[in-house]
């Protein structure tokens, strides 16, 4: 006689009463968290974003001129322009003492913050992106004037990215700070495993003078997202503008009702970072030059604070022939000059294919005879503005002037202006060499180095032949071609027929390798990296299964208890079906052996 058919079946379970009850229940539940989700995006599209505004910071009235070498150690830090050397003020240069009671006091903010919820961090950050927006040409001003680089290049270079850094926090920040769902494996099948991730508690930022903005704003950002207090140790270079972001948090934390003191800054010399590198930190990134952070990883090790080091570049671009020559050569011209090539993520190696060498030259000297350089705030509009570190107009020279005495070609550029300011033209060297010490040390400084190649592989030896790794670009219009290029280039980042979008991309890790440093900062893994990782692991179904320590095993183990484990093994790890039956065997006998029945008694 034939059964019922499946339909049947199918038909005779949805009519009866107790799936309908279950249906039902399903459905009102659904509604339930639909009508949830539904309030909480309204809530958040119509949230009120408080605005806040900050006095713009006062300049210095009849300033006088400043000899910024002269200061050093100092406990008054004059800060200055770059393009006059006039003074703009001064900042304390704090001591150890004090850098201590700023961690001291962040550790309070921290125990109250981590509490925080997500809204309340994506409030905070909001009300920060509110500001930005809305004083993009306040902010940008105050970084030219304190770091010597035109407007639109501080808008380019940092606010756009610091915006693009909040708005992926708030959206997506949340997604990769929730505890994550892990498989348990083969043994552990009973159990449920996920990865939390919890703050770190403070967070310490030593940062360079490059983008002041966006060097303070992004470790801030993603501390605070990530749970955490943070105290920032600011360049000495830009200390003026930094008091002005501080200010533009402070009142941030106060209108999202944050502790006051979850981010603060430390002003001062190498004295200071020192000391935020020695005191108890959570975590510690460092962003500068290869040799500060080899000393800053050494303080750091006596505590065993974990850090991330974000140290200096010295970026390939590789250029084939087959690219449109027109539209390269304005990115290549961006990537070497942007922030008078104060970049660590900058071009400084253009590798150019020998066939399109001439008229990469040519039409990069033609540009570069129309660009203009000096005061970021004069009445003139220029291209690029002035050096901001003392000092490194005259090491970009000598770069130069080293490599010219070897046998580079200068095209353009290449003196030192005998004027007022910290200023280095823009400058084109072709036919660089290895044995120049522009090949592998890091200029920093507004100087497109190119050289020739011929073929693939030696455009990729080119590029590796360095002892930086941060980031790297490939132009080809063949995508392959780039993709296949870019794949062996030792290097943290690689941007295929662009400039910079791995920096912009907030949601990449950002850093290096080699000399470049080491671990991410930025991205997922930046983010994720400011957070203890904590394991955990529990029943699936407590009322089913739960661990029990085998009597095999308890103390005083049992004889057979090592006959036990192997058997174990044999079950869960044979590779065949028959031999892992065999294990579940064995692994029965020794459970129902006498002595595993829990006496203590040895055989
Ligand atoms: N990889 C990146 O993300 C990145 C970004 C920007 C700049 N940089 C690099 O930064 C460098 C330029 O910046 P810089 O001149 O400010 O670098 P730097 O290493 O001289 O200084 C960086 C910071 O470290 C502090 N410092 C100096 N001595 C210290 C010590 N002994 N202990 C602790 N802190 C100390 C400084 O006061 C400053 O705040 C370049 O090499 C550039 O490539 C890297």
């Amino acid at each position: 006689m034939a059964g019922p058919s499946p339909r049947g079946v199918l038909e005779v379970v949805l009519r009866a009463p107790v799936t309908y009850v279950m249906i039902q229940f399903v459905a009102v539940y659904l509604l339930y968290l639909l009508f949830r989700w539904l309030i909480h995006r309204l809530r958040v599209w119509f949230e009120h974003v408080p605005a806040i505004s900050v006095p713009l910071p006062t300049e210095a009235q009849n300033a006088v001129k400043v000899d910024p070498k002269s200061h050093v150690g100092d406990r008054t830090i004059p800060c200055y322009d770059p393009s006059t050397m006039r003074l703009l003020g001064t900042v304390p240069a704090m001591n150890t003492k004090e850098v201590n009671a700023t961690v001291d006091e962040a550790w309070k903010a921290a125990k109250i913050w981590k509490r925080s919820t997500f809204d309340q961090r994506r409030l905070l950050l909001k009300i920060l992106q509110k500001f930005t927006v809305e004083h993009q040409e306040d902010i940008c001003r105050v970084s030219a004037r304190d770091s010597g680089k035109v407007v639109v290049d501080a808008l380019f270079g940092e606010l756009m990215v610091t915006c693009e850094k909040f708005a992926w926090l708030r959206s997506e920040g949340e997604k990769y700070l929730r505890p994550e769902k892990r498989s348990a494996g083969v043994m552990m099948f009973y159990k449920s495993a996920r990865v939390e991730y919890h703050p770190v508690g403070v967070v310490g930022a030593i940062i360079p003078w490059n983008y002041p903005f966006h060097n303070f704003l992004n470790p801030v950002s993603a501390a605070v997202f990530a749970g955490n207090a943070i105290v920032v140790k600011v360049s000495e270079q830009t200390s003026w503008s930094s008091q002005y972001y501080m200010a533009a948090v402070k009142a941030a934390l106060a209108a999202a009702g944050a502790p006051p003191n979850l981010v603060q800054i430390v002003t001062g010399y190498a004295e200071a970072g020192s000391a935020l590198a020695s005191a108890k930190l959570g975590k510690l990134i460092f962003v500068g030059s290869t040799a500060v952070g080899k000393k800053v990883m050494e303080t750091a090790a006596k505590r065993l604070t974990p850090v991330v080091l974000e140290l200096g570049g010295k970026d390939p671009v590789i250029i084939f022939d087959n690219i449109n020559i027109a539209k390269a050569v304005p990115f290549a011209l961006r990537a070497a000059f942007q922030s008078c090539g104060q970049n660590c993520a900058g071009g400084e190696r253009f590798i150019v294919h020998a066939r399109i060498y001439d008229k990469f030259l040519h039409m990069a000297v033609e540009t570069v005879k129309r660009m203009t350089f000096g005061e970021a705030l004069g009445s003139d509009r220029v291209d690029m503005g002035a050096m901001c570190l003392p000092g490194l107009a005259e090491k970009v020279h000598s770069l130069v002037q080293d490599a010219v005495s070897k046998g580079a070609k200068l095209l353009i550029g290449g003196e030192l202006p005998q004027r007022e300011g910290q200023f280095y033209p823009p400058t084109i060297l072709a036919d660089v060499t290895n044995d120049m010490k522009i090949w592998t040390e890091e200029v920093f400084g507004p100087v497109m180095a190119v050289v020739p190649f011929d073929e693939e592989e030696e455009a990729v030896h080119l590029a590796n032949d360095c002892p930086f790794g941060l980031g790297s670009n490939v132009f080809s219009s063949q995508y392959s071609v780039a993709r296949r290029v870019g794949a062996c280039l030792d290097a943290g980042m690689t941007n295929i027929n662009d400039f910079g979008t791995t920096y912009m991309c907030q949601s990449l890790p950002f850093g290096g390798i080699k000399d470049s440093g080491f671990d991410r900062f930025a991205g997922v893994e930046g983010l994720r990296g400011l957070c203890v990782t904590k394991s955990v692991c529990e029943d699936w179904w407590p009322f089913l299964m739960t661990t029990n320590i085998p009597p095999a095993l308890q103390y005083p183990v049992k004889p057979h208890a090592g006959a036990f484990v192997q058997a174990l093994v044999k079950m869960f790890y044979s590779l065949g079906w028959k031999e892992r039956f065999q294990g579940l065997i064995e692994v029965a006998k020794c459970s129902l052996s006498p002595s595993s029945a829990g006496s203590s008694k040895k055989e």
